[in-house]
């Protein structure tokens, strides 16, 4: 007689209380591996290892006749929660003495974020906020790093405040996501060390480790190392950019993909189709771009205006954008087909490989927002 379906799912329960027994086991020695990290100084996130792990895990799983896809996805979930586990505790510190930082906007979501990573790593942390300003000197005096990481529309007026404070051996720095332009109002303010850094992530990320943190040089960067080693020990990548190339990349990343997510709501908007209507009708590749349009609106309206007014050179691309936009317009208004495939035989050979790895990569977004969500 055959096994009833009953008995199976029992047994299944039982494999699955033993993986999640093994994944505890897992953590355990997680917390052992952090603590060594931080006695010998060894960051949180290894590219190395976890490429090597994943290749491993993959022939494994290709030998036992699972999908070594799957069995990279479940890899890496596990180092991921690993990741965010040794992020939980202390981080080694990049410097044999502490640092003092003072953190310019340390009420914001940023300034929070990174105060209790510095923290964490057994620095000293002062905050200055917009009403502490009587006590500006007096905070700046012996920090040994000044970072500023305040809405984009005050970076400027920051600078130039509290760089009135600074003396030439103290190391100065800004998170503002446009990097040229107030890279050097800081060398202008201050004469000593001075670095432009953009962290491409939000407040609201649970780890910093993998996450990428953009440096542009400024003056003396020698001064700024530890600094760099200290990101690196919590887990990030370092983009060393040059800040016209990061602005002109930042252009498109923000303001041109903010303004194209207003086009998309207002828009919505006036054929009065709701998301939660629109939701009922979505490929999972539609719902994917629905989610990034909507993200967007639940956050603060006048954050976004100024990312998106923040700069002459984005305003002028936003207008070209849409002049761009009125060209291809008028090719669907009269009808010609030829030039729509031509254009698209033209951006086809622009994104070359890129295409495949696109599909391949939004492929794998949509299959897990279905599985999660679907
Ligand atoms: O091997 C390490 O260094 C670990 O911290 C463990 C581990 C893992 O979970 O296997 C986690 C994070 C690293 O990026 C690599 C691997």
């Amino acid at each position: 007689m055959s096994t009833s379906l009953e008995e199976l799912r029992k047994r299944l329960d039982t494999i699955d209380e033993s993986v999640l027994r093994l994944l505890a086991e897992r953590q355990d020695i997680i917390r052992q591996v952090a603590e060594t990290k931080r006695k010998t100084g060894v960051p949180v996130y290894v590219a190395g290892r976890e490429q090597e792990k994943t290749d491993r895990f993959r022939e494994q799983a290709a030998q036992l006749g699972i999908s070594p896809d799957w069995a990279e996805d479940f890899l890496r979930m596990m180092m991921s929660a690993s990741r965010a586990n040794q992020s939980e505790a202390t981080f080694p510190s990049a410097t044999p003495e502490p640092k003092t930082w003072l953190i310019v906007g340390g009420e914001g979501g940023m300034g929070r974020l990174y105060a209790e990573l510095i923290r964490k790593s057994g620095h000293q942390v002062r905050t200055l906020d917009r009403n502490d300003w009587l006590k500006a000197r007096a905070l700046t005096e012996g920090a040994d790093v000044v970072l500023v990481t305040v809405p984009i529309n005050l970076t400027g007026d920051v600078i130039t405040r509290i760089a009135r404070f600074m003396s030439p051996e103290q190391l100065l720095c800004d998170f503002t996501s446009i990097k040229a332009e107030y890279v050097n109002l800081m060398l202008q303010a201050h004469d000593g060390p001075v670095v432009g850094l953009h962290p491409m992530h939000g407040p609201d990320v649970r780890q910093v480790s993998r996450q990428l943190m953009v440096v542009c040089e400024g003056r003396q960067p020698e001064a700024a190392e530890w600094l760099i080693r200290q990101f690196e020990l919590w887990g990030m990548r370092i983009k060393r950019a040059d800040a016209d190339m990061h602005d002109r990349a930042m252009h498109l990343v923000q303001g041109l993909r903010h303004f194209v997510a207003l086009l998309h709501a207002s828009f919505m908007n006036r054929l009065d189709l709701r998301p939660e209507d629109m939701l009922d009708y979505s490929s999972p590749i539609y719902r994917a771009e629905l989610m990034m349009t909507g993200r967007i609106f639940a956050q603060d309206a006048r954050l976004y205006a100024d990312i998106v007014f923040s700069d002459a050179e984005r305003i002028r691309m936003l207008t070209d954008f849409l002049g761009h936009h009125t060209a291809l317009a008028e090719m669907v208004r009269t009808g010609d087909k030829e030039r729509f495939i031509r254009e698209f035989e033209t951006a086809t050979d622009f994104f070359g490989a890129f295409g495949a790895q696109a599909l391949k990569e939004s492929g794998y977004l949509i299959n897990r927002l279905a599985d999660r969500f679907g």
